[in-house]
């Protein structure tokens, strides 16, 4: 494509240079600059992009795109535009054939629920006999290609050759994981949805938005941006209007459909008769076309709210009832979800709750195994929303019998520092430390121990549990490293729980001697 064309894709660019030079792909990073490429200059929080253009040129990109001019000579063109970040995914859009305009393209967003909620839809889509793409926090895929996900929402140009991949290889269905951050930042510049889903809203990210109301601002982008275009006429929305700000949302968004889902009976997809035990969830629920026999392995009421959200989605997408039905049955597990650990010891989960709200439905939905004691393994993470660290410890401890505070990536922040703060919401819900006299030898009930190390935590609570006991991992999830001052170590919970059974299993505890049972 040349240059002028996407000059005028883009509102106020002017281009200096030569209008007719050919662009076959578009990046924001110098470091993966190209000939052919339109290198796209960003003021970031940590450098200015524009301080990268010489990188750029030498890395043998064709154009630039900046919002000052930045080169001497016309031997490169530039196009200058007032808001590079803006302009970023609406001039890949355009190299890449506006990929989003030929499938189907449902944004997900919320706080907790979407990394389920795509295993459901990608697994309904499968069972409908359509061809499913996803781009989210575990991965981006689609048939048999599969990347490692740097950010559940890629930065807009990434995003948009992904959505090209895709389109040339069939995907019929994408479902994006959309960030609260990809929102404010622009990421989701040149998308063009077909449908929104909102899961929930409650409390993350404040070191980003300082307070929920912007993080709820940053959420009701998606949404605004669902109005009818002229590539894509028939936009919807699904939204939990259970919750607050679903309703809010219902309420001050207009101009396309919107299907609310909930439990209580005035919801257009709610459930009916629905069982949530320890070993799913059975039941039916009622939709507009008709009801849908549910019969999932998932557990938890919140993997509900996820159950009812798919089904919205293929209210909206039509999808036949008896492949949701089908596709709902195929998720056996979604990776780091209440992800059961096999053990002798007691029963294992490890979990990605890493806000207070995720941490207080995981762990009601553990309660409800009625098993001797819930003991959490938990921490917060470093350089994220420093309000939610008293918060979960309030909630670990509110739903546990015993606690134990450790490490979830530090990132630049002192371990210490972060532990501290979460004992504050730990201790104020009546827990005491683990008295020295008890130190080691027993989990006592209503106290908490402080392990800074998390291989040394898990192996600590592993050693103690009984049979009848159960122990929640919280936090990392499906992650596979351990962030610590720049350098992501590799750590995975789910590995070192197997780790710690299998000394115990040859009956030596973590330290290499005998442990007895409790
Ligand atoms: C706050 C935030 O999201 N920051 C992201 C942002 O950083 P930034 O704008 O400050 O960029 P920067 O590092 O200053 O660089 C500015 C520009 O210079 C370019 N550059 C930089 C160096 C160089 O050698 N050459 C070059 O061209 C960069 O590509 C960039 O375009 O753009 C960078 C490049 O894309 C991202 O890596 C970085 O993610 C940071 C590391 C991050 O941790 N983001 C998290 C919070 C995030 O986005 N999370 C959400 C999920 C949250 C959730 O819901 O749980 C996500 O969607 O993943
Ligand atoms: N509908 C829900 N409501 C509340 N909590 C949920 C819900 N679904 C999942 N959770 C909890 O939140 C955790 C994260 O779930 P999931 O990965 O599906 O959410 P996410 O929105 O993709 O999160 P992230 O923004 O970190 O990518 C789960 O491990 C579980 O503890
Ligand atoms: N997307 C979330 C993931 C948090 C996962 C948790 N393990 C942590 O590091 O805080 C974030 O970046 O805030
Ligand atoms: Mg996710």
């Amino acid at each position: 494509m040349k240059l002028s064309e996407i000059a005028h894709a883009l509102n106020n660019a002017q281009i200096v240079g030569d209008p007719s030079v050919e662009i076959t792909a578009v990046h924001h990073d110098s470091r993966k600059s190209l000939p052919g490429s339109l290198f796209v200059a960003m003021r970031g929080e940590v450098v200015d992009g524009h301080n990268y253009i010489g990188a750029a040129l030498k890395a043998g990109a064709s154009a630039v795109m900046a919002e000052r001019r930045s080169i001497q000579s016309q031997e490169v063109p530039e196009i200058l535009v007032p808001d590079t970040r803006a302009a970023l995914g609406i001039a890949a859009a355009e190299v890449y054939g506006r990929p989003t305009e030929k499938l189907s393209l449902t944004g997900i967003t919320g706080t907790n629920g979407k990394t389920t909620l795509t295993f459901l839809l990608e697994s309904i889509v499968k069972a409908a006999g359509g061809y499913p793409g996803v781009v989210g926090t575990i991965s981006h895929r689609w048939g048999t290609a599969e990347q490692a996900a740097a950010h559940t929402t890629p930065e807009a140009s990434d995003l948009q050759m992904l959505f090209r991949d895709m389109v040339r290889d069939s995907v019929t269905h994408a479902f994006v994981e959309v960030s609260s951050h990809g929102l404010h930042r622009g990421r989701l510049e040149g998308c063009e949805f077909d449908l929104g889903v909102f899961t929930n809203l409650t409390q993350d990210h404040l070191d980003y938005h300082g307070s929920l109301e912007e993080y709820y601002l940053a959420k009701r982008i998606l949404f605004d941006r669902l109005l009818p275009s002229s590539s894509k006429s028939k936009k919807a929305a699904a939204i939990n209007w259970e919750d607050p700000y679903g309703l809010r949302l219902i309420r001050e968004t207009q101009g396309y459909p919107i299907i609310g889902y909930g439990i209580g009976e005035d919801s257009e997809v709610r459930p009916l008769n629905i069982t949530v035990d320890p070993d799913g969830i059975r039941g039916t629920i009622v939709t507009p076309r008709g009801n849908v026999r549910v019969e999932s392995a998932l557990a938890g009421s919140f993997n509900l709210m996820n159950i009812l959200a798919a089904v919205a989605v293929c209210e909206c997408l039509e999808i036949p009832i008896a492949a949701v039905q089908q596709g709902l049955a195929a998720v056996r597990a979604v990776p780091g979800r209440l992800e059961r650990v096999e053990s002798e010891q007691g029963i294992i989960f490890v979990d990605y709750a890493h806000t207070p709200n995720a941490l207080k439905n995981v762990l009601d939905a553990l309660r409800i195994m009625k098993r001797s004691r819930i003991v959490t393994v938990m921490g917060c993470g470093g350089d994220r929303d420093t309000a939610k660290r008293p918060l979960m410890g309030a909630e670990a401890a509110a739903g546990s019998d015993f606690v134990i505070v450790t490490s979830d990536n530090p990132r630049s922040e002192d371990p210490l520092d972060i532990i501290r703060q979460v004992e504050v919401g730990v201790r104020d819900s009546g827990y005491k430390l683990l008295p020295a006299d008890l130190n080691g030898k027993t989990l006592h009930p209503g106290c908490y121990k402080v392990i800074p190390d998390r291989g040394n935590a898990i192996a600590w609570a592993i050693d103690r549990l009984s049979r009848d006991d159960i122990l929640l991992v919280a936090g990392k999830g499906h992650e596979t490293y351990q962030e610590i001052k720049g350098v992501r170590y590799p750590f995975d919970d789910r590995e070192v729980i197997r780790k710690e059974l299998r000394k115990h299993a040859s009956g030596t505890g973590p330290n290499g001697e005998r442990k007895g049972s409790l």
